[in-house]
């Protein structure tokens, strides 16, 4: 029976993930970490900082906020517990971070759980690769008006992914707003739209002379991330400590 903590518990990734936990045989949840913990009472064990817990736990799932970074890694180095991390909006700062707490522990991290944004980054890589310069590259993502930080880490993801095609030369624009000037072969635009429910939905342009080519992903309910984490979970906790994508995952 693999133990999980989920931090972020309380918040709408946390609940999806709690909601399958509760329908499987081999996973049970011991503890909830959420800023809003004193607001709870259901009967779950919960605590605002993850150092106040002290059960036992076999790995620790984080769809929180880039804040709970330090409390998390501290706790997981001490624990000597694998980190599953799917919290976006993290910075260089945390980003370096979570590579040197993995020197110690397991840390699975992914902006986005979901098998077909992982299928998604190897398309437009190909993409990127036969196209070349001559086409424009703009990410549009949507998401719900919820989402605190834009862009979304998915979208962050796919430019990176692209860019390595092009030995990391194109600059990021975010939105054109106050831009008044043509577009330079260089750039991958980046734009983010908020609205509703919209669970999140990625669209990569190349846009050519007189064609254009869409690569595009929508997910249609939070589960298709919470399924994405539970995996990272069953895969993390035998793993030696380093730092794991979903592409380590799904190339196991
Ligand atoms: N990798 C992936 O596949 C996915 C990643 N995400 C990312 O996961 C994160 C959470 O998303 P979502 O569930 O929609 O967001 P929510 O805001 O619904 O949930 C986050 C919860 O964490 C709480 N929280 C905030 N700061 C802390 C802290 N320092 N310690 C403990 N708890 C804290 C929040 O409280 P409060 O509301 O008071 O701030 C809230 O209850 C986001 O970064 C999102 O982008 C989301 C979906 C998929
Ligand atoms: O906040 C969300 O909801 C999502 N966030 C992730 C991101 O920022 O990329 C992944 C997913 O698109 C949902």
């Amino acid at each position: 029976m693999l133990k999980v903590v989920i931090s972020g518990y309380l918040g709408q990734m946390g609940q999806t993930i709690s909601k399958l936990i509760s329908a499987r045989e081999d996973m049970e949840l011991v503890g909830g970490i959420d800023k809003n913990a004193s607001s709870y009472n259901g009967n779950i064990d919960i605590y605002e900082n993850i150092l106040d817990f002290n059960k036992k736990c076999d790995v620790i799932i984080d769809f929180s906020h880039p804040s709970s970074i330090d409390n998390l890694i501290n706790y997981a180095i001490l624990n000597n517990t694998p980190l599953v991390i799917g919290t976006t909006g993290y910075g260089e700062k945390e980003i370096d971070k979570l590579k040197e707490a993995s020197k110690n522990i397991p840390i699975f991290y992914s902006a986005n759980m979901s098998l077909g944004i992982n299928l998604i980054l190897s398309l437009v890589s190909k993409a990127a690769s036969i196209l070349g310069e001559d086409f424009d590259i703009e990410i549009i993502e949507k998401h719900h008006n919820k989402k605190i930080d834009a862009p979304s880490g998915t979208a962050y993801m796919i430019a990176n992914e692209i860019n390595k095609v092009f030995n990391n030369n194109k600059s990021y624009t975010f939105g054109r707003h106050t831009k008044n000037n043509k577009r330079t072969p260089d750039e991958i635009g980046i734009h983010a739209i908020r609205g509703g429910t919209i669970v999140g939905e990625h669209t990569v342009l190349f846009a050519g002379l007189d064609e254009i080519i869409e690569i595009k992903h929508s997910a249609y309910s939070k589960n298709v991330f919470a399924k994405g984490a539970l995996t990272a979970a069953e895969f993390i906790v035998n793993k030696e400590k380093g730092l794991y994508n979903m592409k380590d995952m799904i190339n196991k």
